[in-house]
């Protein structure tokens, strides 16, 4: 049950370069086999506190005490615009966006790409059109489907009696949205109490856009960052009052920089605020020259971005936390003795049982209690898990 995240944006905006640095992991942090399972889709890690450091044990799938947990990245091409009424590679782009919990929306903040991509001098496009571009694409396919099957769904909900949000549900249950979402959005449309029979296109379109924002929350990566104006920084950084998540980021530096950590020149790991050179005397003027500018940018923005961007996603948006379950509640291990080997990315608000069953369906089905490898309290079946938890699960399996 890997999360999955759409990496969109339109061409030229820098999406290859996140997806190439989001997915190529040092060997130190990668308990992949492969980072990239096809060609457009790749495993990413979040970042996360291991509890060895605070337990004091050595714990060999951290860096340092810093956990790197896998999600899967999907880069999603084709957005270009009409790609919902099939432009381009559109179907393919909304097809990839159907299996995904969330996007990372990739902007060019720098403003030097047009809509399409095609290069203009930087500051001359208006960052703020990209992402009502991808909102309007999502939107509007979304509401064709809704269109095309107003007939059926009306007669559905009229014929049978059933409930407006099931029926919603079910027509777009492949975007992943479900009765709960659909009467979300129906209540803050107001459409709940309005027949289906005589909904307009605006409201169809307007309850379309609400079920896109609920079913597919996306962060903002301000890419470019690093040639970016600083008004369009700006501009951006105030759409959070909007309730949007913005983040200024560069991939072209994390791209440098873990190659440069691949190839063993600097210490660094994804996410960090600075880096080591480890040889100096190995690199040129030029190489130094450059890194120190990247130090620059990191200093200025607590990093490149794209880890922020990863984490944002899972913990912000999503709302996950980390649970670790361990077989022998002293020593913080499994039963070959290996320390916290496994961290599960779980939705807040799940309980004991759901982690027994994360950890396989038998465990669930036969779950006793759990324990708190911490404070080694008993813990009942309907113990809310908390982020960073060590459970170990006891069961009659
Ligand atoms: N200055 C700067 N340039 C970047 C950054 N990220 C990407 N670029 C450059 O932007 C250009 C486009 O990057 P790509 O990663 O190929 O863009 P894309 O969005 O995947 O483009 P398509 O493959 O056409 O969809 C390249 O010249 C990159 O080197 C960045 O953070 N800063």
């Amino acid at each position: 049950m890997s999360i999955l995240i759409a990496l969109a944006g339109k061409p030229n905006c820098g999406k290859s370069t996140f997806f190439k640095a989001a997915t190529l992991a040092d060997v130190e942090i990668a308990n992949y086999p492969f980072t990239t399972i096809k060609p457009n889709l790749g495993v990413s890690y979040v970042r996360a506190k291991c509890p060895c450091k605070e337990l004091h044990l050595t714990c060999p799938k951290c860096s340092d005490g810093e956990r790197f947990i896998a999600v899967e990245l999907l880069d999603v091409a084709g957005l270009v615009p009409e790609a919902h009424k099939g432009k381009g590679l559109g179907n393919a782009f909304l097809d990839d966006m159907r299996q995904a919990q969330a996007i990372i929306h990739v902007i060019d903040a720098s403003g030097g790409t047009d809509i399409e991509g095609n290069v203009v001098p930087v500051g001359t496009h208006d960052p703020l059109d990209d992402i009502k571009f991808l909102e309007t694409e999502i939107t509007m396919w979304m509401f064709g489907i809704l269109h095309k099957n107003w007939v059926k769904l009306s007669r559905k909900a009229s014929a049978s009696g059933e409930k407006i949000e099931d029926v919603i549900a079910e027509q777009f249950a492949g975007l992943g949205i479900d009765n709960v979402m659909a009467k979300q959005a129906l209540l803050e449309t107001g459409l709940v109490d309005k027949h289906i029979v005589n909904w307009t296109e605006p409201e169809m379109i307007e309850l379309s856009d609400l079920l896109r924002k609920i079913s597919k929350p996306l962060v903002i990566a301000a890419n470019k960052a690093d040639i970016a104006p600083p008004q369009n920084l700006e501009k951006l950084k105030g759409l959070e009052k909007d309730g949007y998540r913005v983040i200024a980021c560069s991939a072209g530096i994390e791209l440098a920089l873990r190659n440069a950590a691949s190839h063993g020149f600097i210490q660094y790991l994804p996410g960090d605020k600075d880096f080591t050179i480890k040889n100096p005397e190995k690199l040129n003027p030029a190489q130094k020259g450059a890194l120190e500018k990247m130090r620059e940018f990191l200093k200025k923005n607590d990093g490149t971005g794209i880890q922020k961007c990863l984490n944002e996603v899972v913990f912000g948006l999503l709302g996950y936390i980390v649970a670790y379950p361990v077989e022998d509640e002293s020593k913080f291990t499994d039963k070959s003795g290996n320390v916290l080997p496994d961290a599960f990315l779980i939705k807040k608000g799940s309980t004991a049982r759901d982690l027994a069953f994360r950890v396989h369906t038998q465990i669930g089905e036969s779950f006793l209690f759990g324990i708190n490898a911490r404070t080694k309290m008993r813990l009942g079946d309907k113990y809310e898990l908390q982020d960073n938890d060590i459970i170990k699960i006891t069961s009659t399996k």
